[in-house]
């Protein structure tokens, strides 16, 4: 009826769809769509262990192809129906998101950056404005287990299969531009471009590291990985479903129409030289807002970094020697210098560190209340339901919900 939304028509109709059902006569691979396609390795220290691809071609907007081993992809399966939907969004949010003006985003050329993406109306914080599902997730491990050729074949195939091979392959794959241009050198005298390789650039230029499915992986997100620039102080991140099949896009602050939306490839709070050496391995050399700081702005920043990431294993270290006040008294002072800096993350693990630290009531309402709106503690009734004390107790390595706090970075 007009003006309610009904959630099971934002799905995707195919995920909808009994997708774990064997059908042997029409789906002879059920779950997946084609007969997996495997490699053996034939190195020493992995002689005889098999990757496959496995595709389920019908699951979320682009479907999904794993180069994963039999046993993981068995296991996986169970994450096929792992939908942005349900992970990000209360119903509220999703009928914010969904009905009226549409996304509110668009992507634009941006100078010296090719495309990127701009807000096309206030984002509020912690906002979550973009979701995708994993195209093509690769285990690391095949990465050595595998031959280079190998591993590009795979890559291919798995494009293959997707529904939608074309829109994958259009995605930039600058990562290796110098080597890209000598390789076309290589193939201009010898004609014949190495299968699999553009999506191996792809891959490289755009996926993302981190658990998917119980698997340390690379995994491809093609509606987000695809337009979004990096910046060194964001105004966006990442967030991961549990099983690491979806993501979404949040604010970290409020952004105003015509703002681009930037998300950090690089773990947050690195001073400038750092951030420049780690981006190189992306290809391209960083012109976000804080790297084109004038020098005397940009050591002015180096500084405070430096100082926050010391204050950070100073307070630790005066926490485990049981010096709570101090602790706390250098940990507001950090509290200062990380606002300057607008670093919200840093300033989410240091109320975490705290309360984990000092069980000290004030920081630990702070770190729930901040997590929270982060997105760390699921949506709407899952988000409710945590307590001061089970944040406590989920403290301890931070749980099922702290295997998500290192997942923004790319690899
Ligand atoms: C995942 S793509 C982002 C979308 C890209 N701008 C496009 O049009 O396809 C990553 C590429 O964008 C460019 N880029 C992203 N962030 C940048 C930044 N902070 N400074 C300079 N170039 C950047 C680089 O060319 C990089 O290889």
């Amino acid at each position: 009826s007009v003006g309610v939304i009904d959630i099971d028509e934002l799905l995707q109709p195919n995920l909808a769809q009994p997708l774990l059902t064997p059908d042997p006569q029409h789906r002879p691979h059920a779950p997946w769509s084609h007969k997996p396609h495997c490699t053996t390795s034939t190195r020493l220290a992995t002689l005889g262990q098999r990757y496959c691809v496995y595709t389920a071609n019908t699951t979320g907007p682009h479907g999904i192809s794993f180069v994963f081993t039999p046993s993981s992809a068995r296991l996986a399966t169970k994450y096929l129906d792992d939908n942005p939907l349900d992970s990000f969004l209360t119903r509220d949010e999703a009928e914010n998101l969904f009905l009226g003006d549409g996304p509110p985003w668009k992507i634009i050329d941006v100078p010296g950056k090719d495309k990127g993406v701009v807000a096309t109306r206030k984002i509020k914080q912690y906002e979550t404005f973009m979701m995708d599902q994993a195209a093509v997730v690769v285990d690391m491990d095949a990465e050595k287990a595998l031959s280079a050729e190998e591993n590009q074949k795979l890559l291919k195939v798995a494009v293959d299969r997707l529904l939608v091979p074309a829109m994958i392959r259009d995605m930039s794959g600058k990562h290796n531009r110098l080597e890209e241009d000598a390789r076309k050198k290589k193939a201009d005298h010898e004609d014949d471009e190495e299968e699999g390789k553009l999506e191996e650039d792809i891959m490289k230029t755009n996926a993302y590291g981190g658990t998917v499915a119980d698997v340390s992986s690379r995994a491809l997100y093609p509606l987000i990985s695809q337009r979004i620039n990096h910046a060194c102080n964001p105004n966006s991140f990442v967030l991961f479903s549990r099983a690491g099949v979806s993501m979404a896009i949040k604010a970290y602050r409020d952004i105003q129409p015509g703002e681009e939306i930037t998300v950090s490839y690089l773990l947050l709070g690195q001073p400038f030289t750092e951030r420049q050496h780690l981006i190189k391995r992306w290809g391209f050399a960083c012109t976000c807002d804080l790297c084109s700081l004038p020098d005397k702005e940009r050591q002015a920043s180096d500084l405070r970094r430096t100082m926050i990431a010391r204050a950070e294993e100073k307070i630790v270290e005066l926490a485990n020697k049981g010096e709570i006040h101090e602790a706390i008294r250098l940990a507001e002072e950090s509290v200062e210098m990380i606002r300057e800096e607008d670093s919200y993350v840093m300033l989410a693990m240091l109320y975490r560190e705290i309360a984990h630290r000092t069980k000290a009531e004030e920081y630990g309402q702070k770190a729930l209340e901040l997590l929270g709106n982060l997105g760390f503690l699921g949506v709407g009734e899952e988000r409710d339901a945590w307590t001061l004390g089970m944040l406590m107790r989920n403290m301890e390595g931070f749980g099922g919900v702290g295997s998500r706090w290192g997942k923004g970075k790319r690899q």
